[in-house]
């Protein structure tokens, strides 16, 4: 947006117009035309101007503009009346504009009012912990990511507690846990970005990072130079300057020596204005909206040491490394307390406070021990402090009152990490250094812990603040005078683990105190008419290309040379004629010499505008590229941390996938494994089945006698068992067939059962099913037809026989042949009318296995007509005739 000068013609002025107010109420004549103007119908839409020419055209009308201000509101050259009206020219946006009215509309008083009440109503807030996991190379981490707000140890394997039993696994939960996959920018945005924004409202916060050596708490806070590894500081001071429209030239504000500020009067800016942008180029940083149009502000950094619980000013320049009486004193002024006599320097860009951190980093005390290469031996405290005011009506200038300074501080501690003797081996002054840092972490886990007491038992006890320097330093914030954040870091080597405990331990706790709520600053009261459209940065920029522009086209110095005229003679007459001769030539020379003066001046001045026009239409081009290079960035950067938490939701999910996984493949395992020994089980049951299986095979063998023709037993005692089975049997077949006035069979005999033995059993079964008593196979063979088919019996049927038999039936050569009855028909095909005209039904049937055995099987049945008119057929009888050779064993 480029602001309108009253006269063109002079560029100062230009400039000078830039900080006047519009609006002047109490002109009303002015406001009228001014807005009758502001709706003239120039107004062109600059994107549609497609030719340098077109926005010539269009600029020359705004010039003509301007001459009509001039007018209305410029020709006053008194300061006063041109500071009364402004007009805006929104070039990014091609319209003249009116300037909004102010948003802050509370007052002092209101504050004041809403202070009181708010003292009856103190709000608690909880100390916020966050956990940051190291990334960790090895297959045994100890602490790992569990959920996205908690972690989970794993002990290490054989590690013993000190009452000989194993260490649990366990669960410790925090605000959120930032696993390896998230970056540095992931961590300054959730954990220090919203403390950013605190401080430019005038709030203070205490971020500091605690944990093991060695656990990256160095790297979180500072990180490495690289854009994507910076930590938190150099994202936190690119963030705050990006995120300050309206910075002083240095100088205006002052530290006062008591822990506030002053403002100096009139401090003029410096010929050489300081560079506001920044080389320091962080991918990604932030910029807070929001930042109070009305105050101007001033950027302050100290950096405090505390080592061997004493405090240095690492800014100091004569500190040396034996730091010999240069220790300073914390000074209580009211409720805060301050380190005395701190160098405190202004800053006006990131490049500016990096330089200074870095130079000062080369006088903490650092050095080398067994678990860390760079370890921290002191505690340090970077603190950046934000110096606001109102500024004066119609001047970028600070009210002189202190009363109306705010001050937002943000304090980053770096802690030094906690260490056991044993595992860094440290001795010498080293030693010296690890027990003072464990003093003062002992002494503010003890705070903590007092707190917490205090508060469980709403008890007022005292707080240890003093027993050491960190402690001592930031009571105030433990008193609730601003917002505390920690963050834990965690190294998941299992060497760290017990180590890790007392810190997750340590932060978990931590959690349960509560810290009052700091009241929001008693903001001034702004200066309504100090609204502008325009930051000072922006100005500032603008009055640095503007003074180049202008230097380049100054007028050179008159070249007239006017000679003072040589006094009149008025004594003489004629030397008086003569005179006046000489001056009227002279005059017209002078005149002629002015014309042409004159009309060299009137082109530089056409030439001026003209460059001048063209400065309006590139600032107006670069503003519109500038504007949609803006709002694509803007894109790209929501898009991009979209996809970033996209990309670790995966991750994360990728991770509980990969335990899930790792989890079943375990179950699997242990599944199969019991599988395979079911199945071994199952194989030696089978086995012992078959064996059991043989057994009976050759017991039924023995009872039924089956040893080959001219086969002799091989023992006595075999021969004798096939005696006794073989008379048993005789004795069992033979008793029933008695019993029925049979014949009982001669002996043992390759046909198992003959053609008598079938016909008594078919006999026995027909009497049974006449008679309806069950019948029961005393042989255990199949021949005994189901009683239910005894009703359906074919009656009508006639007593004939069908015997079929295969085409190529082999005649058997036994002595003892199949007898079929006279007058059964003999088919190869049956048809259904047979079996319809028939009783009993004959199937011959024959096999001849390897051995050259040839079995003849008659298989017989009776012929059931069905309920359908068909005919079943119901074998009940099967007769065997085997014809073997004596050599070979045969069924
Ligand atoms: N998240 C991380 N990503 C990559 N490297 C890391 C990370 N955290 C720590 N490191 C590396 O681990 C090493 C030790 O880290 P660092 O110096 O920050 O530990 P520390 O906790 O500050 O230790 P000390 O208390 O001894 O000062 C460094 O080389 C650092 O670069």
């Amino acid at each position: 947006m480029i602001p309108c000068p009253t006269a063109i013609t002079d560029p100062f002025d230009l400039m000078d117009s830039l900080q006047l107010a519009h609006g002047n109420p109490t002109n009303k004549r002015t406001k009228t035309k001014l807005e009758r103007t502001l709706s003239l119908p120039n107004e062109v839409d600059v994107s549609q101007c497609s030719t340098n020419l077109e926005y010539l055209q269009h600029m020359s009308n705004h010039l003509q503009f301007y001459r009509y201000l001039t007018d209305v509101v410029g020709t006053d050259s008194s300061e006063k009346s041109r500071k009364e009206g402004t007009v805006i020219m929104d070039l990014g946006r091609n319209k003249w504009t009116q300037p909004e009215k102010p948003q802050s509309s509370h007052t002092m008083a209101d504050d004041r009012s809403t202070s009181k009440s708010r003292k009856h109503r103190k709000k608690k807030e909880s100390l916020e912990v966050l956990c940051r996991l190291t990334p960790y190379a090895g297959n045994d981490p100890a602490v790992r990511l569990y959920n996205e707000t908690t972690v989970c140890t794993s002990p290490p394997s054989g590690l013993l507690q000190r009452s000989g039993s194993p260490y649990p696994e366990a669960l410790y939960n925090f605000g959120y846990v930032f696993d390896e996959s998230e970056s540095q920018l992931d961590v300054f945005e959730r954990s220090t970005l919203d403390m950013i924004e605190q401080m430019v409202r005038g709030k203070n916060g205490l971020l500091f990072t605690y944990g093991v050596t060695g656990s990256g708490k160095t790297y979180t806070m500072t990180g490495m130079e690289s854009s994507r590894d910076c930590g938190i500081l150099p994202r936190a001071v690119d963030a705050l300057f990006q995120s300050l429209p309206n910075q002083m030239h240095s100088g205006v504000f002052v530290p006062n020596g008591r822990n506030g500020f002053d403002v100096m009067p009139d401090v003029p800016v410096p010929k050489r204005e300081p560079v506001l942008e920044t080389q320091w180029h962080i991918r990604g940083s932030k910029k807070i909206n929001g930042f109070n149009d009305g105050m101007v502000s001033a950027v302050f950094v100290s950096y405090v040491e505390i080592y061997n619980n004493l405090c240095y000013d690492l800014f100091d320049e004569t500190l040396t490394d034996d730091r010999a009486n240069k220790s300073r004193e914390l000074r209580v002024n009211g409720s805060s307390v301050y380190v005395d006599n701190l160098t405190e320097i202004e800053v006006q860009n990131t490049d500016e406070v990096m330089e200074l951190y870095a130079r000062a980093q080369e006088r903490r005390k650092v050095a080398e021990t067994l678990l860390n290469k760079t370890s921290s031996r002191s505690h340090s405290i970077f603190n950046i402090r934000l110096v606001m005011a109102p500024w004066r009506p119609n001047d970028f200038y600070p009210v002189d009152d202190p009363s109306q300074i705010v001050i937002g501080q943000l304090s980053m501690v770096d802690l030094a990490g906690s260490e056991r003797t044993k595992r860094t081996g440290n001795n010498g002054d080293r030693l010296v250094e690890a027990g003072k840092i464990n003093q003062s972490l002992m002494a503010l886990r003890q705070c903590f812990e007092r707190i917490r007491e205090r508060d469980r038992n709403n008890a007022v006890a005292p707080i240890p603040y003093r027993d050491s320097k960190i402690t001592h330093l930031f009571k105030n914030f433990f008193e609730g005078s601003g917002k505390i954040r920690m963050i834990v870091c965690v190294n998941p080597r299992p060497g760290d683990f017990e180590e890790n405990l007392n810190v997750l331990n340590f932060g978990e706790l931590s959690q349960e105190i509560s810290t009052s709520v700091a009241p929001d600053p008693v903001m001034p009261k702004l200066v309504d008419a100090t609204n502008s459209q325009f930051s000072r940065r922006e100005i500032m920029n603008w009055r640095r290309r503007f003074d180049e522009l202008v230097l380049k086209a100054a007028p050179q110095p008159n070249p007239l040379n006017w000679q003072p005229l040589p006094r009149l003679n008025y004594a003489d007459p004629d030397i008086m004629a003569e005179q006046i001769e000489e001056r009227r030539k002279a005059i017209m020379k002078h005149r002629a010499e002015r014309q042409i003066y004159s009309e060299q001046l009137g082109q530089k001045r056409a030439d001026f505008h003209e460059r001048f026009i063209q400065v309006l239409c590139q600032m107006d081009l670069t503003n519109n590229r500038l504007k949609s290079v803006d709002d694509e960035n803007e894109e790209l950067r929501t898009e991009s941390s979209r996809l970033q938490r996209q990309l670790q939701q995966f991750m994360r999910e990728n991770s509980a996938l990969k335990l899930r996984v790792a989890r079943s493949e375990i179950d699997e395992e242990h599944k199969l494994r019991q599988d395979k020994r079911e199945r071994q089980r199952a194989a030696e049951i089978e086995e012992e089945c078959r064996a059991k299986n043989r057994k009976i095979e050759q017991m039924r063998d023995l009872f039924e006698s089956r040893t080959p023709i001219g086969t002799t037993p091989a023992t006595s005692s075999e021969a004798m068992s096939v005696g006794s089975v073989a008379r048993l049997r005789t004795r069992f077949v033979a008793e029933p067939a008695a019993s029925r006035g049979g014949k009982p069979p001669k002996g043992p005999t390759s046909m198992r059962h003959n053609r008598a033995e079938s016909a008594s059993r078919t006999q026995k079964s027909r009497a049974g099913r006449g008679s309806g008593e069950s019948t029961e196979d005393t042989s255990g063979g199949v021949g005994y037809m189901n009683t239910r088919y005894g009703g359906r019996r074919s009656q009508s049927a006639s007593g004939r026989i069908l015997a079929h038999q295969s085409t190529h039936c082999i005649p058997p050569g036994t002595v003892m042949r199949a007898k079929i009855p006279k007058g059964a028909k003999t088919t190869t095909k049956p048809e259904a009318s047979d079996l319809n005209k028939s009783r009993d039904y004959l199937l011959t049937h024959q096999e001849v296995d390897r051995n050259g055995v040839l079995t003849t099987k008659i298989v017989k049945g009776e012929c059931i007509p069905t309920a359908g008119g068909g005919t079943a057929v119901l074998f009940n009888d099967v007769e065997k005739h085997t014809q073997g050779t004596p050599y070979r064993a045969y069924n």
